[in-house]
């Protein structure tokens, strides 16, 4: 036998998913195949060979390549979905469903066609639906379909204390639940810093504002771009669930997941915090929840629930 280094795809050459390649290889944790539509394809090409290009001053020896074609993905131990439209000021994340819907299925069909064992981890929004579409349309097991938020939700909140404290982000661990829209549940009583509880260090009302804040933060970047929406921070996000699942970290880290009875839901995807390791989402942790917070869960489920339906009438398979 021979050690091979694992092949990672990333469907969608975009803002999020060249800064996910390029951080991918930093790390060395694959060679990174990017894949995007025919008319991309020297653009994606080019954006990868720049990106290798950077590697002997870098010193990483991951392999980056281009391609518009699904042949390049196969065998694939790993893809990543960021392939989609980002929304526009005004818009919210659900307004992107149909369009995105479409480009998921598409998408998805050519994973199982060419990378049927890999593993999936979805970006493209609204993420939670669109998560739900690709584990229906692929028919892999739940544990390998994933979807990233609650990593940069939690993000964002922790950005927000450590800069409300003055201390440093690497001592501040929040909890985020529920669906990436702006009911996604900050848990403020599971939230921390240096081991204090939050409530300990900042006013009642000062964490109420990072919690708004946190809720509207993807609005508030797509806000001040103009144009297109976060991609540093996002890509920081997958690259970390990448590195828990291929490294078998067995991390504790919000994830996207298929819930089958799990906080009181059914056949929904939804943020919940689980274990990642070598085989995807491990385990999902259930938290004891106050009526307040699991109010407030249920109201994220429902909106995330209101798109699920909009897209049922749709043939996944
Ligand atoms: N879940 C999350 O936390 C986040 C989700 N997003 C979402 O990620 C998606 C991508 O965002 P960006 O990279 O900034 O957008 P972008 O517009 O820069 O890139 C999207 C890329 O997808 C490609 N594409 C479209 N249809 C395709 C297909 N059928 N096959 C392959 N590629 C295809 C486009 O040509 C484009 O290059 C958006 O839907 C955005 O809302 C972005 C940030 C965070
Ligand atoms: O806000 C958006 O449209 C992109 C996204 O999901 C985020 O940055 O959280």
């Amino acid at each position: 036998m021979s050690f091979k280094r694992n092949k990672i795809a990333i469907i969608g050459a975009g803002f999020t998913g060249t800064t996910t390649a390029l951080m991918i290889a930093q790390k060395e944790l694959g060679d990174v195949i990017l894949v995007d539509i025919p008319s991309m394809e020297d653009p994606t090409k080019g954006k990868a060979l720049d990106m290798l290009e950077a590697s002997p001053v870098q010193k990483f020896d991951s392999n980056i390549t281009g391609t518009s074609s699904y042949e390049d993905i196969r065998d694939a131990d790993f893809v990543i979905i960021t392939a989609g439209i980002p929304r526009k000021p005004g818009m919210s994340r659900d307004d992107l469903v149909a369009t995105n819907a479409e480009i998921m299925m598409d998408v998805s069909k050519n994973i199982k066609k060419y990378a049927p064992e890999s593993y999936i981890l979805v970006l493209s929004n609204p993420v939670d639906a669109m998560t739900y579409v690709c584990y229906k349309t692929t028919g892999f097991p739940k544990n390998r379909v994933i979807g990233q938020s609650g990593v940069l939700d939690t993000a964002r909140f922790n950005t927000f204390v450590a800069q409300e404290l003055g201390v440093s982000v690497e001592d501040v661990s929040g909890f985020v639940l529920g669906g990436h829209g702006d009911s996604m549940v900050p848990l403020v009583r599971y939230s921390y810093a240096g081991g204090i509880p939050l409530e300990k260090l900042i006013s009642e009302e000062k964490i109420e504002e990072i919690v708004e804040r946190t809720r509207k933060g993807g609005g508030e970047i797509v806000q001040l771009l103009g144009q297109g929406s976060a991609y540093y921070a996002p890509a920081a996000s997958l690259v970390q669930m990448v590195e828990a699942i291929v490294k078998d970290k067995k991390r504790i880290l919000p994830s996207i997941a298929y819930l089958n009875g799990e906080y009181g839901y059914e056949n929904i995807y939804l943020g919940v915090p689980t274990i990642l390791g070598g085989n995807g989402i491990e385990s999902v942790i259930e938290l004891p929840l106050t009526d307040v917070e699991q109010n407030s869960l249920n109201d994220s489920a429902e909106s995330v629930k209101k798109v699920i339906e909009l897209l049922e009438d749709k043939a996944f398979a």
